[in-house]
């Protein structure tokens, strides 16, 4: 049987960008993909890259503050002007979706900027009734916000909103306590919004380690974040141009803009899954093996849509791993074991990756080598802000099974050590490497005795 294509890609974002220009580019398949919205995705268009300018942008004032304490006695941020900010970073999307469209073009890719919905194991409807067959297809339409359910929901934006709004609000609610609230409730702070954030859990970050949850929560409200742990909305109402939030406890508060950062799903829905094969999981998320197939074998998925590890560099190494494996005779799985990840708040960020002090309790016998101090850069400023290394060890092997970074620029230290702690390194391994002098990261190579080790099994 003959196809109009090798592969057919649904979703332009990272994962099915990187697979049909490998599989294009790099092995000679003739390819093409649908976009509906922008090419891009996610990351690019309304998450990771908008998300780090703000966070740029959202530092003068606390850069401004610690030059103070240098001796800068009258620095001030000035006023932010939301207007230059956002023209600027609009362009800045432009250029990377214009970047994105050519780079696919260049590699051999043909791009439908439309929707598609599977028609069957081999075949694609496009928003424009054509049909196109295609030998292998690859679902990678990632994710989109959730919300929860509660009456008036419909008045809160998400966090697609934040990037396109004409005018900061003055009072803002983020509602949840995970990456994208965290991240959030520091840009729109940092921006002079007032900010309240409404987590139902004890710390945020959850699933991160407890110790670093907890300074992060204190850092949220040092910086001036209204953090309300333990608490949630159960109703939104219009209160004229504003919006009224009841909260669980039934306190009653009052924003002009509430966002909710309550998670994502699979973007599963009307894509045509019922005239296939796939199973989905209970979240709604699309079944694979290792080799990212699906249990129909001309079908794959990559990145959100499956709910593995939902980071963008993990849904590109899936993508170029499909790809090398179908098209390139190069088979490649991708390990989801560690993956490090990092939070961008500031001052400090959080930096991660492997066991959690908690999770490595629950494994077996761990020593925490765990520093906690306040850095030369802050404490000289008049800062109370902390930094924390912890390095979890298995006391067995010695192997390094887990490192958590609080402090400022914790996001590129994490991805230095998350070097050797993929390859296994040792406690002894980072020893033996000798400290650059004088920075924060020196800790991690000087951590000499465990803080407090743990037997095991919860000890
Ligand atoms: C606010 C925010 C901040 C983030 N920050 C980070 C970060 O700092 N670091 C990090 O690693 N990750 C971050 N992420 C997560 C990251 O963006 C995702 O993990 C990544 O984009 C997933 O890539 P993907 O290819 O699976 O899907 P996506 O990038 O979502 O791409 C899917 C594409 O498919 C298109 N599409 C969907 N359905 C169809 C259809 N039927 N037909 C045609 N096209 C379709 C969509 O329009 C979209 O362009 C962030 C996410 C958000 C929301
Ligand atoms: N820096 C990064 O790498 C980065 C940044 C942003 C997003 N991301 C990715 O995007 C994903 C989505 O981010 P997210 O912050 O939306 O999700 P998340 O899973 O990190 O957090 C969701 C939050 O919503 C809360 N929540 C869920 N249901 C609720 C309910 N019914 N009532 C009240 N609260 C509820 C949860 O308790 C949690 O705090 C992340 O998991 C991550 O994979 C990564």
């Amino acid at each position: 049987m003959s196809f109009d294509y090798d592969l057919f890609v649904i979703g332009g974002g990272s994962g099915g960008v990187r697979a049909a220009r490998i599989a294009a580019g790099e092995h000679g398949a003739r390819v093409g993909l649908a976009e509906e919205s922008r090419m891009g995705g996610t990351c690019v268009i309304r998450g990771c890259v908008p998300k780090k300018l703000m966070v740029y942008a959202s530092n003068a004032p606390l850069m401004a503050e610690e030059m103070r304490g240098y001796g800068w006695g009258e620095a001030t941020s000035g006023a932010f002007d939301w207007q230059i900010f956002r023209r600027k970073l609009h362009a800045e999307l432009d250029r990377l979706e214009r970047a994105y469209t050519t780079n696919a073009e260049k590699a051999g890719v043909e791009i439908h900027h439309q929707r598609a919905r599977l028609a069957d194991h081999h075949t694609v409807e496009l928003a424009d009734g054509t049909r196109k067959t295609a030998k292998h297809i690859l679902i990678a339409v990632g994710g989109r916000p959730s919300k929860i359910g509660i009456p008036g929901e419909e008045l809160g934006l998400i966090s697609d909103d934040l990037f396109l709004l004409e005018q900061l609000p003055r009072r803002a609610l983020l509602i949840g306590g995970g990456f994208i609230a965290c991240e959030f409730a520091t840009i729109l702070n940092g921006l002079g919004v007032e900010t309240v954030q409404a987590y139902r859990g004890d710390a945020v970050l959850r699933g991160f380690d407890r110790e670093a949850r907890e300074m992060a929560s204190e850092q949220l409200r040092q910086i001036g974040v209204d953090l309300r742990l333990g608490r949630s909305p159960k109703r939104l109402e219009k209160a004229g141009e504003r919006v009224r939030a009841q909260f669980d406890d039934d306190s009653e508060d009052t924003f002009d803009a509430v966002f909710f950062a309550t998670g994502r799903d699979p973007y599963t829905r009307d894509l045509g899954l019922e005239n296939t094969g796939l199973r989905l999981k209970e979240n709604g998320a699309i079944e694979v093996d290792a080799w990212s197939q699906t249990p129909v074998p001309s079908i794959f998925a990559v990145g959100d849509v499956t709910d593995r590890v939902n980071l963008t560099p993990v849904a590109i190494r899936e993508g170029h791993s499909f790809a090398d494996t179908v098209f390139g005779a190069r088979p490649r799985k991708v390990s989801h074991d560690p993956v490090a990840s990092a939070v961008y708040l500031r001052p400090c960020e959080l930096g991660t990756i492997g066991l959690t002090e908690e999770q490595a309790m629950a494994r077996g016998p761990v020593d925490v080598y765990s520093a906690v101090f306040r850095p030369m850069r802050s404490m000289f400023a008049g800062s109370e802000s902390r930094t924390m290394m912890k390095l979890l060890v298995d006391p067995e092997t010695d192997r390094v099974l887990g490192c958590h970074i609080f402090g400022p620029e914790a996001g590129e230290m994490i991805q230095l050590a998350a070097i050797p702690i993929t390859m296994g390194a040792t406690k002894a391994d980072f020893d033996a490497t000798m400290a650059v002098h004088p920075t924060a990261a020196e800790e991690l190579v000087t951590m000499r005795q465990p803080s407090r080790r743990h037997a095991g099994a919860g000890n």
